[in-house]
Order: C-alpha cells, then structure tokens, then sequence
C-alpha cells in the first residue's frame, strides 16, 4: 500500500529578507511522480535540497517516512535517497577514478556492480573510453550522464532529480526521462522547466505562484 513518504509542512522560505517560498505543504507518497515547475529563482532546487538537510526552511517542517527531520537522522535519509544536483563541475580527475572513490565508502561498497555500469554507459550511449578521460573534460552532456549513471547505481528508490536533462539532446532526454518515469516504485521529485517531463503519470506542482 503507499503511504506518505516525504511531507513538507508549513514550509517558509526566507532569505536575506526575501520571501522565496511562502507556506508550502506537501504530501509524497512512495511511488509518487512529482514536477515541481515555475520560473527561475521560484525555489525549486531548495525546495530539493530541504530533504537532504543542504537546505534549511526559516518555518516549517519536513518529515521522511513519518520521522521530522533533524540533524540525527538526516543520515538515514541520505543513504535513502540520491539527489542529482544540477551543477554538474563537482569532481575532477578520470572517470574511473570517480566511480572507485564513491564506491569505496563503506555503506556504498556492495553498490557498484561492473556488469550494471557497463549496460548503462551503453544505454546512455557512453562509449566505454569514457572512463579513462578526464571529468573536467567532459561536455556538459557526458557529465549529466555520468551523474545519471553514479546515482543508478547506488541503487536508491527515491530520487531527487534537479534539473537533469538540461544538457542532453532530444532522443537522449526521453530515454533518461522514461528510465526514471518508468520505474512504478520508485518515488520521484523533479525539478525541471523541461516540458518533456509532464508525462501521464506526473504530477505537476507550480511553485511560487
Ligand atoms: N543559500 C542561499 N543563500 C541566499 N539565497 C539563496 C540561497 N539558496 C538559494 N537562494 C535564492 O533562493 C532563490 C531560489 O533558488 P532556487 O535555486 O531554489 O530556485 P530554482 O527555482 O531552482 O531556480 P532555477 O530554475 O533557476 O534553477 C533564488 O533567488 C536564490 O538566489
């Protein structure tokens, strides 16, 4: 049966006495496909990052599985949970070596799984060389992909996808937004201007209107 997963109550938003978000409330049920559209700066990514604790509300609560939030078990929730950020300069160095880094945490150890990475560096049209170049060097495109594919596999069920497909052409955004939409379990939150993302199943949230 679903039950809420993610509530946001009463949630404000201020900064440097600008009024971002004004009293939103939410329910997510697990399963659920959520859009949150509106215009740039209405407070779709810190509405994201709200659950991940890299975001504080001013008032309000956010609750995780019936849990509020707080500075204890915002760790479980992170081993729950993959938020892929839209900035995507945040590692340097050869690919692989990402991949063995990330995988190297001792909660992540058991995720990575070579037969798993190599069918989506094929699915995403990523050539296996890939992991030999430099991040840095990368289009912006390769790096959307190679972000899709780390978060895949750490193998989470609820994701929070900002902005994600801004940087990748048409056929290689509809794969990446079927894979996603396409997983009835899983329980997304996207944040994106992107109409391709209002497909049947997704709710559409408008934030700051
Ligand atoms: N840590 C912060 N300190 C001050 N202002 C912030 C901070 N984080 C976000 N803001 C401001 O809050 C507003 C909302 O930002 P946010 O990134 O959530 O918007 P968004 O809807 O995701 O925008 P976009 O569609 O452009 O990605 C913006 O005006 C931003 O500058």
């Amino acid at each position: 049966m679903s039950y809420v997963l993610v509530e946001y109550r009463n949630i404000h938003i201020d900064y440097e006495n600008k009024k971002i978000i004004n009293n939103f409330n939410l329910k997510v049920k697990k399963g659920d496909k959520i859009l949150f559209k509106g215009r740039s700066g209405s407070g779709k990514s810190t509405l994201l990052k709200l659950i991940m604790g890299f975001s504080f509300p001013s008032e309000g609560l956010i609750y995780f599985n019936g849990n509020c939030l707080d500075c204890y078990n915002i760790w479980e929730v992170r081993e729950q949970v993959c938020y892929i950020s839209q900035y995507l300069d945040i590692w340097e160095g050869p690919v692989t070596n990402i991949f063995d880094e990330i995988f190297s945490y001792r909660k992540n150890l058991d995720k990575f799984d070579r037969n798993k990475l190599e069918y989506f560096l094929e699915y995403f049209d990523l050539d296996h060389k890939i992991l030999q170049q430099d991040y840095d060097e990368l289009s912006g495109g390769e790096k959307q992909r190679i972000c899709i594919i780390i978060a895949l596999l750490l193998d989470r069920d609820v994701y929070l996808l900002d902005e994600i497909t801004s940087s990748l052409d048409q056929n290689m955004k509809e794969k990446v937004i079927n894979y996603f939409v396409g997983n009835k379990d899983w329980t997304l939150i996207v944040a994106s201007h992107d109409n391709q993302w209002e497909m049947d199943n997704m709710k559409v949230i408008n934030i700051g209107d």
